[in-house]
């Protein structure tokens, strides 16, 4: 569904990602982990048009997206959560979310359906009810999050990119998205998430990409990845131990 080709991107001196291939097959969870600064919000950024690749191809359904503006994108069906939201302050939770069930991917439904889509979608992610009338710049971390995995779901994508949106979670609310994101797995969406949380990361992924100073370090399932001595010297620090259920 989705194919990364060679991309690199610097800023200034420092090349942010060097190189890196990566491809989602539809329907399926991809984790993607890393130390700080290795890279993955820029490739996440690539890929939805916040910024564009140096070099190499960004593919989505075999079209060439790589030059394409961010709406273009949405448009195509792949959303995307920001990692520090800060857009319109001043809107309410329910409003942040309605102007993406309005615009998000031309789908085009009256302002009534849109509304009835936006509530909808904030409920599945769990939002309080009683906050949906708050404005954005008055949310908790955890809630703001809320509505940007709802604003998400409200432009109908095909694909979800996730940027660390489960950190700071109670272990409850940990078990409760992991809950939420195989969910919509399981009705079609396909996802690439950045997470810290490894707990959360090896239960839900399928596959696992690791970035290190900009580039792939390893790629696998989540047994197969934890086993990489690369891995554990570069970012897991000592040997994963997965709960058997
Ligand atoms: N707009 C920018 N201008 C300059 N440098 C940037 C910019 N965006 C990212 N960088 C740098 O590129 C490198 C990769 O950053 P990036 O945010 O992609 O890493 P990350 O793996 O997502 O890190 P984290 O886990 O801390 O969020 C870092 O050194 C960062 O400081």
């Amino acid at each position: 569904m989705l194919n990364v080709k060679c991309v690199s991107k610097s800023f200034g001196g420092l090349q942010a990602v060097r190189n890196v291939d990566m491809t989602l097959r539809e329907g399926e969870i991809l984790g993607l982990v890393g130390p700080n600064g290795a890279g993955k919000t820029t490739l996440l950024n690539m890929i939805s048009g916040v910024c564009r690749p140096d070099a190499g191809g960004i593919y989505f359904e075999e079209e060439n997206i790589t030059r394409l503006t961010l709406d273009a994108i949405c448009k195509r069906g792949i959303a995307k959560t920001f990692q520090h939201p800060r857009s319109f302050p001043g809107l309410s939770a329910k409003e942040g979310v309605l102007i993406s069930a309005l615009y998000g991917n031309g789908h085009k439904p009256g302002m009534k359906q849109a509304q009835v889509e936006a509530i909808e979608c904030l409920q599945r992610v769990g939002f309080p009810d009683e906050k949906l009338d708050c404005p954005l710049g008055t949310l908790n971390t955890i809630d703001l999050r809320k509505t940007q995995l709802a604003r998400a779901l409200a432009s109908k994508p095909k694909m979800l990119l996730l940027d660390e949106i489960m950190t700071g979670l109670t272990p409850s609310e940990g078990k409760e998205a992991i809950k939420l994101i195989r969910s919509l797995r399981d009705e079609g969406l396909t996802i690439l998430m950045i997470e810290h949380v490894m707990k959360i990361i090896m239960e839900v992924s399928d596959r696992v990409v690791v970035l290190d100073q900009g580039e792939k370090i390893a790629e696998g399932t989540p047994r197969e990845v934890a086993a990489d001595e690369r891995v554990i010297e570069s970012y897991l620090g000592e040997q994963y131990h997965f709960q058997e259920h």
